[in-house]
């Protein structure tokens, strides 16, 4: 079993306080993505996890054992930067081999755990090469490379793919995708703050704000059922639409009163000590649909039009002022500039949030 157990971990530079108090509990063979805005302590965490970082306070425990005073090398991890870190005048292989020959692994192992990670990631051709003749995906294949040789038992990896360009990170990520898959019993921990990645590699997502954990849960979770207005926001490209609104009934449904004067009906049940309450509405650009009925959900004038081909997103104006709501429309819409729209939207896929940000229905 190797898993990962964070009990109140904090990290402090000096008098400001970074890290506060995260408790987190991974499985062996999880892959758990941190996300959250630059500066919320995502990279300290890893940092902390795999040694480079001295703990402030709480416990890291590794495979059960606790490592707070562990050196790096002795942790049985590996991490994968966003530099790559190679060493210039060393081969691919070279690179692959440097770890184990430190280690003194015998030749024969160092050889059939480098071509086993280059047979992994298509770098096999490559195995002669010096790092500056190589494309930076495949540099980064590298780096991943040399972190398989290692045998880990934890595979860090912090924002690998952002040197990348977009074509590149595609295909780097299914590289990692394919790669976690082969080595289900390795756990992977990865930082990043692109969603595609987070959504696309996570069996959970830990959603960190100002260096406390916001939300953990499988991706599409925190997509359907975000905690609060936090996640809410993050999680989802363009971010959920929220209205300001006024509890107007409660009980098994609620009744809302949107900014705008429109009532919506949700079904999501509330206290009688609710009413009167001033809350958040939310719904997903995505969950928005046009309607010609009149029990709709609102009504705009389009004020952008912006045909994307796949998708169309529409900017409604008229319900919060200087703060358009945003429509994803699948394909070409046939609505043009200073149409006035009306939107709907399935009832379970609206969101209601208290005065606090924090959902009703978690
Ligand atoms: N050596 C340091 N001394 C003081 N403050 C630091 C130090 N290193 C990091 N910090 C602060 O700790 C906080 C967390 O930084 P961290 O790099 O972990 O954030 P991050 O979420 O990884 O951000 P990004 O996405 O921009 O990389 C930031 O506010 C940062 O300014």
């Amino acid at each position: 079993m190797t898993g990962l157990l964070l009990k109140d971990i904090r990290k402090s530079y000096g008098a400001v306080d970074v890290i506060h108090g995260i408790d987190l509990d991974i499985k062996e063979g999880e892959f758990v993505v941190f996300v959250g805005p630059s500066g919320c302590g995502k990279s300290t965490l890893l940092r902390m996890i795999a040694g480079l970082e001295e703990i402030t306070g709480g416990d890291m425990f590794i495979d059960g054992e606790r490592v707070n005073d562990v050196p790096p090398s002795k942790r049985g991890i590996a991490m994968v930067f966003q530099s790559y870190a190679l060493y210039p005048h060393m081969t691919v292989y070279d690179n692959m081999a440097f770890g184990m020959r430190i280690a003194r692994e015998s030749k024969e192992e160092i050889d059939r755990r480098v071509r086993g990670a280059a047979d992994m990631l298509q770098l096999t051709p490559y195995l002669d090469r010096l790092p500056k003749a190589l494309s930076g995906g495949q540099r980064q294949r590298v780096a991943i490379g040399r972190a398989i040789c290692r045998n880990p038992k934890v595979f860090l990896f912090d924002e690998p793919l952002s040197n990348l360009d977009a074509a590149l990170r595609v295909a780097t990520r299914i590289e990692i995708a394919k790669l976690s898959e082969r080595m289900s019993d390795t756990t992977m921990i990865y930082v990043t703050h692109d969603q595609v990645e987070a959504m696309t590699l996570a069996d959970r997502i830990v959603v960190l704000s100002a260096g406390h954990i916001e939300q953990v849960g499988a991706p599409l979770e925190l997509y359907e059922r975000p905690a609060n207005l936090f996640v809410a926001r993050f999680i989802g490209s363009p971010a959920m639409n929220v209205i300001p609104a006024t509890i107007t009934a409660t009980g098994q449904q609620t009744a809302v009163s949107l900014a705008g004067g429109k009532s919506v009906t949700l079904d999501v049940p509330t206290n009688a000590s609710e009413n009167g309450k001033t809350a958040s509405f939310g719904v997903r650009p995505e969950d928005l649909r046009v309607t010609e009925a009149d029990d709709f959900l609102f009504e705009g004038t389009v004020s952008i039009v912006e045909a994307l081909g796949e998708v169309t997103l529409l900017y409604i104006e008229g319900l919060v002022e200087n703060e358009p709501i945003i429509a994803k429309m699948p394909g070409i819409a046939r609505v043009g500039r200073g149409d006035k729209v009306r939107f709907t939207a399935d009832k379970a896929k609206l969101h209601l949030f208290d005065t606090n940000g924090q959902s009703y229905r978690a």
